[in-house]
Protein backbone atom coordinates (compact mmCIF):
# COMPACT_ATOMS: atom_id res chain seq x y z
CA UNK A 1 0.00 0.00 0.00
CA UNK A 2 1.27 3.49 -0.71
CA UNK A 3 0.48 6.82 1.15
CA UNK A 4 1.23 10.16 -0.19
CA UNK A 5 1.99 12.34 2.12
CA UNK A 6 2.22 16.43 1.80
CA UNK A 7 4.45 17.81 4.39
CA UNK A 8 7.43 15.83 5.39
CA UNK A 9 7.70 18.33 8.56
CA UNK A 10 7.39 17.55 12.53
CA UNK A 11 3.53 16.81 12.27
CA UNK A 12 4.12 14.75 8.87
CA UNK A 13 6.85 12.90 10.25
CA UNK A 14 6.14 12.70 13.67
CA UNK A 15 1.84 11.76 13.63
CA UNK A 16 1.03 10.79 10.34
CA UNK A 17 3.91 9.00 9.24
CA UNK A 18 4.46 6.80 12.19
CA UNK A 19 0.60 5.74 12.35
CA UNK A 20 0.54 5.25 8.14
CA UNK A 21 3.61 3.00 8.64
CA UNK A 22 2.63 1.34 11.13
CA UNK A 23 -0.73 0.15 9.47
CA UNK A 24 1.92 -1.16 6.66
CA UNK A 25 1.52 1.85 3.63
CA UNK A 26 4.68 2.74 1.97
CA UNK A 27 5.34 6.15 2.43
CA UNK A 28 5.97 9.38 -0.42
CA UNK A 29 6.50 12.71 1.05
CA UNK A 30 5.76 15.45 -0.89
CA UNK A 31 8.01 18.33 0.44
CA UNK A 32 9.75 21.59 -1.43
CA UNK A 33 12.32 21.45 1.27
CA UNK A 34 14.82 20.34 -1.31
CA UNK A 35 17.19 19.03 1.84
CA UNK A 36 14.60 17.31 3.30
CA UNK A 37 13.63 15.60 0.54
CA UNK A 38 17.45 14.00 -0.44
CA UNK A 39 17.90 13.11 3.17
CA UNK A 40 14.22 10.92 3.32
CA UNK A 41 15.69 9.86 -0.12
CA UNK A 42 18.99 8.90 1.14
CA UNK A 43 17.99 7.40 4.61
CA UNK A 44 14.59 5.69 3.65
CA UNK A 45 14.05 5.62 7.37
CA UNK A 46 13.96 8.19 10.35
CA UNK A 47 13.35 7.84 14.00
CA UNK A 48 10.37 8.73 16.25
CA UNK A 49 11.15 9.67 19.71
CA UNK A 50 8.53 9.98 22.59
CA UNK A 51 8.90 12.92 25.07
CA UNK A 52 8.76 11.20 27.82
CA UNK A 53 11.23 9.73 30.77
CA UNK A 54 11.52 6.68 28.90
CA UNK A 55 11.99 8.56 25.25
CA UNK A 56 11.05 5.51 23.89
CA UNK A 57 12.14 5.01 20.04
CA UNK A 58 9.93 3.98 16.55
CA UNK A 59 11.70 3.79 13.20
CA UNK A 60 10.10 4.53 10.28
CA UNK A 61 10.69 2.80 7.24
CA UNK A 62 9.95 2.38 3.91
CA UNK A 63 9.75 6.41 2.98
CA UNK A 64 10.98 8.06 0.14
CA UNK A 65 9.96 11.61 -1.17
CA UNK A 66 9.56 13.77 -4.34
CA UNK A 67 9.41 17.67 -4.46
CA UNK A 68 6.26 18.97 -4.55
CA UNK A 69 8.00 21.80 -7.54
CA UNK A 70 8.06 18.34 -9.70
CA UNK A 71 4.33 18.40 -10.90
CA UNK A 72 4.81 15.50 -12.78
CA UNK A 73 6.37 13.21 -10.11
CA UNK A 74 4.05 14.33 -7.67
CA UNK A 75 1.36 13.79 -10.02
CA UNK A 76 2.45 10.31 -10.64
CA UNK A 77 2.66 9.08 -7.26
CA UNK A 78 -0.81 9.99 -6.87
CA UNK A 79 -2.25 8.68 -9.22
CA UNK A 80 -1.42 4.84 -7.78
CA UNK A 81 -1.66 6.03 -4.39
CA UNK A 82 -4.07 4.64 -1.84
CA UNK A 83 -4.00 7.16 0.60
CA UNK A 84 -3.40 11.03 0.39
CA UNK A 85 -2.85 12.97 3.59
CA UNK A 86 -1.39 16.45 4.13
CA UNK A 87 0.16 18.48 6.97
CA UNK A 88 1.10 21.49 5.46
CA UNK A 89 -0.90 24.34 7.02
CA UNK A 90 -4.19 25.36 6.36
CA UNK A 91 -3.19 28.26 4.02
CA UNK A 92 -1.27 26.09 1.63
CA UNK A 93 -3.75 23.69 0.90
CA UNK A 94 -4.54 26.05 -2.13
CA UNK A 95 -1.58 25.88 -2.95
CA UNK A 96 -1.25 21.96 -3.37
CA UNK A 97 -4.62 21.96 -5.11
CA UNK A 98 -3.61 22.24 -8.76
CA UNK A 99 -1.27 19.71 -8.13
CA UNK A 100 -3.32 17.24 -6.62
CA UNK A 101 -5.98 17.68 -9.33
CA UNK A 102 -3.35 16.76 -12.06
CA UNK A 103 -2.89 13.61 -10.07
CA UNK A 104 -6.31 12.40 -9.84
CA UNK A 105 -6.76 13.32 -13.42
CA UNK A 106 -3.91 11.16 -14.35
CA UNK A 107 -5.50 8.49 -11.89
CA UNK A 108 -8.79 8.70 -13.73
CA UNK A 109 -7.52 8.08 -17.06
CA UNK A 110 -5.69 5.32 -15.61
CA UNK A 111 -8.75 3.53 -14.49
CA UNK A 112 -10.00 5.67 -11.13
CA UNK A 113 -9.12 3.65 -8.57
CA UNK A 114 -11.27 4.83 -5.46
CA UNK A 115 -8.61 7.16 -3.33
CA UNK A 116 -9.19 9.06 -0.41
CA UNK A 117 -7.92 12.43 0.31
CA UNK A 118 -7.39 13.55 4.22
CA UNK A 119 -6.12 17.15 4.88
CA UNK A 120 -4.55 16.66 8.78
CA UNK A 121 -4.86 20.64 9.44
CA UNK A 122 -6.07 22.24 12.49
CA UNK A 123 -9.12 23.72 11.20
CA UNK A 124 -12.68 22.68 10.88
CA UNK A 125 -13.67 21.28 7.13
CA UNK A 126 -10.10 21.16 5.85
CA UNK A 127 -9.98 18.20 3.33
CA UNK A 128 -13.28 19.64 1.86
CA UNK A 129 -11.92 23.33 1.86
CA UNK A 130 -9.08 20.81 -0.12
CA UNK A 131 -11.93 19.27 -2.08
CA UNK A 132 -13.21 22.71 -3.03
CA UNK A 133 -9.44 24.12 -4.19
CA UNK A 134 -9.17 20.60 -6.20
CA UNK A 135 -12.44 20.61 -7.76
CA UNK A 136 -11.44 24.56 -9.11
CA UNK A 137 -8.79 22.93 -11.06
CA UNK A 138 -10.64 20.08 -12.76
CA UNK A 139 -12.29 19.60 -15.92
CA UNK A 140 -16.56 19.45 -15.75
CA UNK A 141 -15.86 15.45 -16.75
CA UNK A 142 -12.87 14.65 -14.40
CA UNK A 143 -15.19 15.95 -11.87
CA UNK A 144 -18.19 14.11 -12.46
CA UNK A 145 -16.19 10.91 -12.21
CA UNK A 146 -14.20 12.16 -9.25
CA UNK A 147 -17.57 12.88 -7.10
CA UNK A 148 -17.85 8.71 -7.78
CA UNK A 149 -13.98 7.67 -7.19
CA UNK A 150 -12.26 10.50 -5.10
CA UNK A 151 -13.42 11.29 -1.28
CA UNK A 152 -11.86 13.87 1.36
CA UNK A 153 -13.09 13.06 4.31
CA UNK A 154 -12.22 15.82 7.13
CA UNK A 155 -10.43 14.93 10.18
CA UNK A 156 -9.51 16.32 13.19
CA UNK A 157 -5.80 15.72 14.66
CA UNK A 158 -3.85 16.38 17.89
CA UNK A 159 -0.66 15.93 18.80
CA UNK A 160 2.06 18.49 20.12
CA UNK A 161 4.82 18.26 17.89
CA UNK A 162 7.33 21.53 19.11
CA UNK A 163 9.43 23.06 16.50
CA UNK A 164 12.77 21.18 16.78
CA UNK A 165 16.67 21.20 15.86
CA UNK A 166 18.32 18.12 16.00
CA UNK A 167 21.12 16.43 15.13
CA UNK A 168 19.49 14.16 12.73
CA UNK A 169 17.70 15.93 10.56
CA UNK A 170 14.91 13.35 10.22
CA UNK A 171 14.77 12.92 13.67
CA UNK A 172 11.36 14.13 15.28
CA UNK A 173 10.37 14.27 19.09
CA UNK A 174 7.00 14.27 19.66
CA UNK A 175 4.44 13.87 22.84
CA UNK A 176 2.98 10.69 23.64
CA UNK A 177 -1.05 11.59 22.92
CA UNK A 178 -2.51 11.40 19.96
CA UNK A 179 -5.71 11.50 18.39
CA UNK A 180 -6.68 10.99 14.52
CA UNK A 181 -10.27 11.09 14.05
CA UNK A 182 -11.36 10.80 10.38
CA UNK A 183 -15.59 11.38 8.96
CA UNK A 184 -16.50 7.57 7.97
CA UNK A 185 -19.51 8.87 5.98
CA UNK A 186 -17.16 10.91 3.47
CA UNK A 187 -14.76 8.27 2.66
CA UNK A 188 -15.12 6.66 -0.61
CA UNK A 189 -14.50 3.23 -1.05
CA UNK A 190 -13.04 0.80 2.03
CA UNK A 191 -12.32 2.53 5.00
CA UNK A 192 -8.34 2.35 5.54
CA UNK A 193 -7.42 0.10 8.19
CA UNK A 194 -5.24 2.51 10.29
CA UNK A 195 -4.59 1.79 14.22
CA UNK A 196 -4.92 5.09 16.13
CA UNK A 197 -7.75 6.44 13.77
CA UNK A 198 -10.87 6.59 15.14
CA UNK A 199 -13.86 6.70 12.50
CA UNK A 200 -17.03 8.85 13.22
CA UNK A 201 -20.32 9.33 11.64
CA UNK A 202 -20.34 13.10 12.49
CA UNK A 203 -17.10 14.55 12.92
CA UNK A 204 -18.42 18.24 14.14
CA UNK A 205 -17.94 17.28 17.85
CA UNK A 206 -14.83 15.74 17.53
CA UNK A 207 -13.39 18.70 15.42
CA UNK A 208 -14.67 21.68 17.36
CA UNK A 209 -14.43 19.81 21.12
CA UNK A 210 -10.46 19.36 19.71
CA UNK A 211 -10.05 22.90 18.50
CA UNK A 212 -11.57 24.74 21.22
CA UNK A 213 -9.99 23.60 23.43
CA UNK A 214 -6.62 21.82 22.72
CA UNK A 215 -6.21 24.64 20.48
CA UNK A 216 -8.25 27.34 22.29
CA UNK A 217 -5.80 26.78 25.50
CA UNK A 218 -2.83 26.51 23.46
CA UNK A 219 -3.43 30.06 22.22
CA UNK A 220 -4.16 31.42 25.34
CA UNK A 221 -1.13 30.32 26.97
CA UNK A 222 1.23 31.30 23.85
CA UNK A 223 -0.67 34.74 23.78
CA UNK A 224 -0.13 35.50 27.01
CA UNK A 225 2.92 33.73 27.68
CA UNK A 226 4.08 36.27 25.03
CA UNK A 227 2.94 38.98 26.56
CA UNK A 228 4.82 38.55 29.42
CA UNK A 229 7.80 37.82 27.85
CA UNK A 230 7.97 34.04 28.46
CA UNK A 231 9.40 32.08 25.92
CA UNK A 232 7.80 28.86 26.12
CA UNK A 233 4.56 26.68 26.63
CA UNK A 234 5.84 25.13 29.67
CA UNK A 235 7.17 28.55 31.02
CA UNK A 236 4.32 30.09 30.86
CA UNK A 237 2.43 27.36 32.51
CA UNK A 238 4.45 28.34 35.80
CA UNK A 239 2.61 31.54 35.65
CA UNK A 240 -0.70 31.26 38.20
CA UNK A 241 -2.38 34.26 36.10
CA UNK A 242 -2.23 32.60 33.15
CA UNK A 243 -3.33 29.20 34.20
CA UNK A 244 -6.07 30.98 35.76
CA UNK A 245 -6.78 32.68 32.57
CA UNK A 246 -6.55 29.81 30.43
CA UNK A 247 -8.88 27.65 32.64
CA UNK A 248 -11.56 30.44 32.56
CA UNK A 249 -11.26 30.43 28.52
CA UNK A 250 -11.90 26.63 28.87
CA UNK A 251 -14.41 26.65 30.86
CA UNK A 252 -16.21 28.78 28.29
CA UNK A 253 -15.14 27.13 25.43
CA UNK A 254 -16.83 24.36 27.73
CA UNK A 255 -20.13 25.70 27.98
CA UNK A 256 -20.20 25.72 25.08
CA UNK A 257 -19.28 22.58 23.55
CA UNK A 258 -21.42 20.94 26.41
CA UNK A 259 -24.40 22.69 25.67
CA UNK A 260 -24.09 22.53 21.92
CA UNK A 261 -23.26 18.69 21.78
CA UNK A 262 -25.17 17.15 25.36
CA UNK A 263 -20.72 16.18 26.20
CA UNK A 264 -20.67 14.86 29.36
CA UNK A 265 -19.63 18.03 32.10
CA UNK A 266 -17.46 15.73 34.17
CA UNK A 267 -15.67 13.70 31.16
CA UNK A 268 -15.24 17.14 29.54
CA UNK A 269 -13.76 18.61 33.04
CA UNK A 270 -11.50 16.12 32.74
CA UNK A 271 -10.63 16.43 29.15
CA UNK A 272 -9.34 19.59 29.78
CA UNK A 273 -7.84 18.29 32.51
CA UNK A 274 -5.59 16.68 30.70
CA UNK A 275 -5.02 18.67 28.17
CA UNK A 276 -3.75 21.66 30.49
CA UNK A 277 -1.24 18.56 31.97
CA UNK A 278 0.02 18.06 28.24
CA UNK A 279 0.93 21.92 28.10
CA UNK A 280 3.28 21.28 30.95
CA UNK A 281 5.29 18.09 29.45
CA UNK A 282 8.62 19.08 31.15
CA UNK A 283 10.09 16.57 27.90
CA UNK A 284 9.12 19.39 25.24
CA UNK A 285 9.66 22.59 24.70
CA UNK A 286 7.19 24.73 23.03
CA UNK A 287 8.14 28.42 21.49
CA UNK A 288 5.18 30.73 22.53
CA UNK A 289 5.46 32.48 18.78
CA UNK A 290 4.71 28.65 17.15
CA UNK A 291 1.79 28.26 19.00
CA UNK A 292 0.20 31.95 18.68
CA UNK A 293 2.01 31.47 14.97
CA UNK A 294 -0.12 32.87 11.96
CA UNK A 295 -2.77 35.33 14.17
CA UNK A 296 -4.97 36.79 11.37
CA UNK A 297 -5.77 32.70 10.99
CA UNK A 298 -6.06 32.22 14.24
CA UNK A 299 -8.24 35.81 14.85
CA UNK A 300 -10.55 34.68 11.95
CA UNK A 301 -14.49 33.92 12.46
CA UNK A 302 -14.58 30.28 12.10
CA UNK A 303 -11.12 29.98 14.04
CA UNK A 304 -10.45 28.66 17.70
CA UNK A 305 -10.97 31.77 19.60
CA UNK A 306 -13.60 33.93 17.86
CA UNK A 307 -15.91 30.89 16.79
CA UNK A 308 -16.86 29.95 20.22
CA UNK A 309 -17.03 33.55 21.65
CA UNK A 310 -19.19 34.06 18.83
CA UNK A 311 -21.45 30.98 19.64
CA UNK A 312 -21.26 31.66 23.53
CA UNK A 313 -23.86 34.46 23.26
CA UNK A 314 -25.85 31.97 21.47
CA UNK A 315 -26.00 29.76 24.96
CA UNK A 316 -26.41 33.79 26.56
CA UNK A 317 -23.12 34.41 28.38
CA UNK A 318 -20.72 37.01 28.03
CA UNK A 319 -17.22 34.86 26.97
CA UNK A 320 -14.83 37.49 28.99
CA UNK A 321 -11.80 34.92 29.41
CA UNK A 322 -12.09 34.44 25.10
CA UNK A 323 -12.26 38.18 25.17
CA UNK A 324 -9.10 38.21 26.59
CA UNK A 325 -7.37 36.15 24.38
CA UNK A 326 -8.60 37.72 21.32
CA UNK A 327 -7.22 40.89 23.04
CA UNK A 328 -4.10 39.28 23.48
CA UNK A 329 -3.77 38.42 20.05
CA UNK A 330 -4.25 41.75 18.60
CA UNK A 331 -1.49 42.44 20.85
CA UNK A 332 0.91 39.67 19.34
CA UNK A 333 3.52 41.89 17.69
CA UNK A 334 5.88 39.27 16.87
CA UNK A 335 8.32 40.96 14.04
CA UNK A 336 9.33 37.25 12.65
CA UNK A 337 5.78 36.37 12.11
CA UNK A 338 4.24 38.07 9.07
CA UNK A 339 0.60 37.74 9.79
CA UNK A 340 1.72 39.33 13.41
CA UNK A 341 3.54 42.68 11.30
CA UNK A 342 0.29 42.99 9.14
CA UNK A 343 -1.94 42.97 12.07
CA UNK A 344 0.26 45.27 13.73
CA UNK A 345 0.31 47.34 10.80
CA UNK A 346 -3.30 47.47 10.40
CA UNK A 347 -4.01 48.67 13.74
CA UNK A 348 -1.59 51.23 13.57
CA UNK A 349 -3.13 52.88 10.20
CA UNK A 350 -6.73 51.98 11.12
CA UNK A 351 -6.76 51.46 14.74
CA UNK A 352 -8.17 48.85 16.91
CA UNK A 353 -11.61 49.14 16.69
CA UNK A 354 -11.29 48.95 13.29
CA UNK A 355 -8.97 46.19 13.21
CA UNK A 356 -11.54 44.54 15.56
CA UNK A 357 -13.74 44.97 12.71
CA UNK A 358 -11.94 43.24 10.13
CA UNK A 359 -9.85 39.95 11.58
CA UNK A 360 -12.75 38.52 13.64
CA UNK A 361 -15.71 40.07 11.89
CA UNK A 362 -17.17 40.87 15.54
CA UNK A 363 -19.32 44.05 14.84
CA UNK A 364 -18.77 47.20 16.33
CA UNK A 365 -21.76 47.86 18.96
CA UNK A 366 -22.15 43.84 20.25
CA UNK A 367 -21.34 42.70 23.78
CA UNK A 368 -18.25 40.79 22.02
CA UNK A 369 -16.87 43.85 20.76
CA UNK A 370 -16.92 46.14 23.41
CA UNK A 371 -15.47 43.07 25.49
CA UNK A 372 -12.46 42.72 23.37
CA UNK A 373 -11.89 46.44 23.20
CA UNK A 374 -12.08 46.90 27.29
CA UNK A 375 -9.64 43.66 27.39
CA UNK A 376 -7.14 45.13 24.47
CA UNK A 377 -7.27 48.79 26.15
CA UNK A 378 -6.53 47.24 29.52
CA UNK A 379 -3.59 44.62 28.67
CA UNK A 380 -2.18 47.36 26.70
CA UNK A 381 -1.34 49.28 29.90
CA UNK A 382 0.18 46.28 30.99
CA UNK A 383 2.96 46.25 28.30
N1 LIG B 1 2.84 20.60 14.86
C1 LIG B 1 1.75 20.12 15.39
O1 LIG B 1 1.75 19.79 16.58
C2 LIG B 1 0.50 19.94 14.60
C3 LIG B 1 0.34 20.40 13.32
N2 LIG B 1 -0.82 20.16 12.63
C4 LIG B 1 -1.01 20.62 11.27
O2 LIG B 1 0.13 20.35 10.52
C5 LIG B 1 0.58 21.54 9.89
C6 LIG B 1 2.08 21.49 9.75
O3 LIG B 1 2.65 21.56 11.05
P1 LIG B 1 4.15 21.16 11.31
O4 LIG B 1 4.40 19.79 10.82
O5 LIG B 1 4.40 21.47 12.72
O6 LIG B 1 4.90 22.21 10.38
P2 LIG B 1 6.32 22.03 9.67
O7 LIG B 1 6.72 23.40 9.28
O8 LIG B 1 7.24 21.24 10.53
O9 LIG B 1 5.99 21.16 8.39
C7 LIG B 1 5.35 21.65 7.25
C8 LIG B 1 6.07 21.09 6.04
O10 LIG B 1 5.31 21.42 4.88
C9 LIG B 1 6.25 21.74 3.86
N3 LIG B 1 5.58 22.55 2.85
C10 LIG B 1 5.27 23.87 2.89
N4 LIG B 1 4.69 24.24 1.73
C11 LIG B 1 4.63 23.15 0.96
C12 LIG B 1 4.15 22.89 -0.35
N5 LIG B 1 3.60 23.85 -1.10
N6 LIG B 1 4.25 21.64 -0.85
C13 LIG B 1 4.81 20.65 -0.12
N7 LIG B 1 5.30 20.84 1.12
C14 LIG B 1 5.19 22.06 1.65
C15 LIG B 1 7.37 22.46 4.58
O11 LIG B 1 8.57 22.47 3.82
C16 LIG B 1 7.47 21.64 5.86
O12 LIG B 1 8.41 20.60 5.73
C17 LIG B 1 0.06 22.67 10.78
O13 LIG B 1 -0.08 23.86 10.08
C18 LIG B 1 -1.25 22.11 11.24
O14 LIG B 1 -2.27 22.41 10.30
C19 LIG B 1 -1.85 19.49 13.18
C20 LIG B 1 -1.75 19.01 14.45
C21 LIG B 1 -0.57 19.15 15.22
O1 LIG C 1 -0.65 24.71 13.91
P1 LIG C 1 -1.43 25.95 14.27
O2 LIG C 1 -2.85 25.91 13.88
O3 LIG C 1 -0.73 27.20 13.89
O4 LIG C 1 -1.48 26.06 15.82
C1 LIG C 1 -0.56 25.53 16.64
C2 LIG C 1 -1.37 24.49 17.30
O5 LIG C 1 -1.24 23.22 16.66
C3 LIG C 1 -0.65 22.30 17.45
O6 LIG C 1 0.63 22.28 16.96
C4 LIG C 1 -1.14 20.92 17.49
O7 LIG C 1 -2.51 20.79 17.63
C5 LIG C 1 -0.79 22.86 18.81
O8 LIG C 1 0.46 22.68 19.36
C6 LIG C 1 -1.13 24.30 18.66
O9 LIG C 1 -2.28 24.57 19.39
Amino acid sequence: MLAVHYGAGNIGRGFIGQLLHQAGYEICFVDVNQELVEEINNRKEYTVVLAAEEKTAFTVTSVRAVNGKDEDAVAREIAKADLVTTAIGPNILKFIAPVIAKGISLRLQQGGEPLNVIACENMIGGSSALRSFVYAALSDADKAQADKVIGFPDAAVDRIVPLQKNDDKLLVTVEPFYEWVVNKSQIVGAIPAIDGVTYVDDLKPFIERKLFTVNTGHATVAYLGYLQGLPSIDQAMKNPDIVATTQKVLHETGAVLVAKYGFDREKHEAYINKILKRFTNPYISDEVTRVGRSPVRKLSPADRLVSPATQAAAYEFEPVGLATVIAAALLFDYQEDPEAVEVQGFIRDKGIEKAIEHYTGVAAGTALFSGILAQYNQLKTTR
